[in-house]
């Protein structure tokens, strides 16, 4: 990728050097503006409008330094002519800078962090979004019966980025928005329904994510005929799938590389590829389905986009391996949990501790709804045996459970019927609960990337949440690197934690005495 430019902190000088790409687009705009009869270059659908330049058909064209054969009434006016296009050049100048201006504090206000070159104006406004784009009044409707009446930083800055055509790597907080970041280009970009194969693949790591996607893509869609796909196991089996019109396809990558192997799905003419929780989706299980998907993807004017609310520097030099002249979008400090969140530590001396702590706060106060994160299936499925039997509604989701009941799970979590739900890290990610109260890290997380998508799941769409890590001796080497993300979202860290030495983490997952309180011989 090129060398990124950021305006951010520019001043109000115009640097011809330093702003040679936008000077060339103006100056490329200034020469085409005959040429081009209607629709917006890809140019003039980044930059706002610079104001177009009428110019006089009486004279010939001067090719420079070749006005030798010309009259001296001719080179009159020609001078006239320079003089006039200098003053209008100077104009469009000044405009330019003015935009320069107003985008660098808009992006400041937002801490909208970019590189890249030629990176588009952020939006003010959704209204923007058919002032500068033509975007029919279906999605704008849409948007305001959601309730979204301005865009998030993500939003601002990523729709304006896709829709000119641009590749993008995009990191922000969880909770943000990302989802109609991505979501909304797409359906203005097609356009229309067409019965012309797939043409935009959504990639999520997992199912209960992808169904998600894809109901929020079904409501902003409504009111116009997408064929908006979820890619299931009943549809993968119900024949050929070849034929079926599809807009949008949304999958896991297993799945949809089931479905490449089989020959069951043509992907060579997907114009747009957005890889959700790329950082997920480009670990070592998952990467090999990846690149079997981004090769199916064949159509080379295809546009990548990369998001998640943690982007480590192993993915973006993977994603510049296959993007090209993308643009980096950063909301606030990469890799850093959300502000909304009041995150603190609490010590249990041992599994034992642990059940007793979780069961006295229950009895002070719940305040459901209440997400619960353990390790692994074994250990959730034994917290649940035991929270069962007391007074709580409580629930279970993990990979043993068949997909009907993985659906039931979120979807009684969603409705209020489940108060507090036991799960591993399989919905850590992406899954937007509304109003999520606490989170609770009943084992400690495997990695500082894991903490922050765990906690994600409160503290969303502007709401404040809370967020609960137990500790044990074992965690204690590991202490440090959750630290670090507490303190860079601006919550209190006891110093001592500070001091301990920094650890390379690769994944935590020790060893944990068991939960069940059963004696032995009662076990399973
Ligand atoms: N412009 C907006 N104004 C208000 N709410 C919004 C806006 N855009 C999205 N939302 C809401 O914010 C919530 C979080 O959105 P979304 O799930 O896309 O977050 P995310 O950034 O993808 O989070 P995660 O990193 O956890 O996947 C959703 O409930 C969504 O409906």
């Amino acid at each position: 990728m090129e060398k990124g430019t950021s305006f951010l902190f520019s001043g109000i000088t115009f640097d011809k050097k330093k702003f040679a790409a936008d000077f060339s687009r103006f100056k490329e705009k200034k020469e085409s503006d005959d040429l081009v009869e209607s629709g917006k270059s890809e140019a003039e659908e980044g930059a706002r409008p610079v104001k177009k330049r009428k110019r006089k058909a009486t004279v010939a064209d001067p090719v420079e330094g070749f006005n030798v054969f010309k009259t001296s009434k001719s080179s009159a006016q020609g001078i006239q002519q320079n003089d006039q296009e200098k003053s209008e050049l100077s104009q469009a100048k000044k405009e330019l800078n003015r935009q320069i201006e107003r985008d660098a504090l808009l992006r400041k206000k937002h801490k909208i962090h970019i590189s890249g070159n030629n990176v588009p104006s952020p939006l003010e406004n959704f209204s923007e979004l058919s002032s500068r784009y033509g975007c029919e009044s279906y999605l704008l409707h849409n948007l305001a019966e959601l309730g979204f009446k301005e865009p998030t930083p993500i939003q601002r800055q990523a729709i304006p980025v896709l829709l000119s055509g641009r590749e993008c790597f995009a990191c922000a907080p969880t909770g943000s928005g990302k989802t109609l970041a991505f979501v909304c280009p797409m359906l203005m970009k097609l356009k229309h329904a067409s019965k012309d194969g797939i043409r935009a693949v959504i990639l999520c790591p997992t199912r209960e994510l992808a169904a998600q996607t894809a109901r929020e893509s079904k409501k902003l869609a409504k009111g116009k005929k997408f064929y908006i796909k979820l890619l299931t196991k009943e549809l993968l089996r119900s024949g050929d799938i070849s034929k079926l019109p599809c807009d949008i396809l949304i999958s896991t990558p297993l799945r949809l590389r089931s479905a490449i192997r089989k020959k069951k799905l043509d992907l060579s003419r997907v114009e747009y590829l957005v890889l959700d929780e790329s950082d997920k989706l480009f670990e070592l299980g998952l990467v090999k389905q990846i690149d079997a998907v981004v090769k199916a993807c064949s159509n080379p004017s295809i546009i990548r986009s990369l998001f998640s609310a943690t982007l480590p520097d192993f993915v973006e030099e993977l994603a510049r391996t296959i993007m090209h002249d993308a643009v980096r979008v950063i909301i606030g400090r990469k890799n850093s949990a959300s502000e909304l969140i009041k995150q603190k530590l609490v010590f249990a001396g041992s599994e034992e501790g642990k059940l007793l702590a979780l069961r006295q706060s229950f009895a002070e106060s719940l305040n459901p709804p209440i997400l619960l994160f353990v390790q692994s299936k074994e250990r959730a499925k034994e917290l649940y045996t035991e929270l069962a039997f007391d007074d709580i509604r409580v629930d279970v989701i993990h990979a043993d459970l068949s997909q009907s009941q993985r659906e039931n799970a979120v979807d009684d979590f969603r409705a209020g019927k489940t108060w507090v739900l036991i799960a591993t890290d399989v919905i850590a990610r992406g899954m937007d609960f509304k109003g999520i109260n606490c989170v609770i890290n009943y084992d400690f997380p495997d990695s500082p990337a894991a903490y922050i998508h765990r906690i994600g799941r409160s503290g969303r769409a502007g709401r404040t949440g809370e967020a609960i890590t137990i500790y044990t001796e074992d965690d204690v080497p590991f202490l440090r690197n959750i630290a670090n993300v507490m303190a860079a979202s601006g919550c209190e860290v006891p110093s001592w934690i500070m001091a301990l030495p920094k650890l390379k983490w690769k994944k935590h997952r020790p060893q944990r005495d068991s939960i069940s309180t059963k004696p032995k011989d009662q076990k399973e």
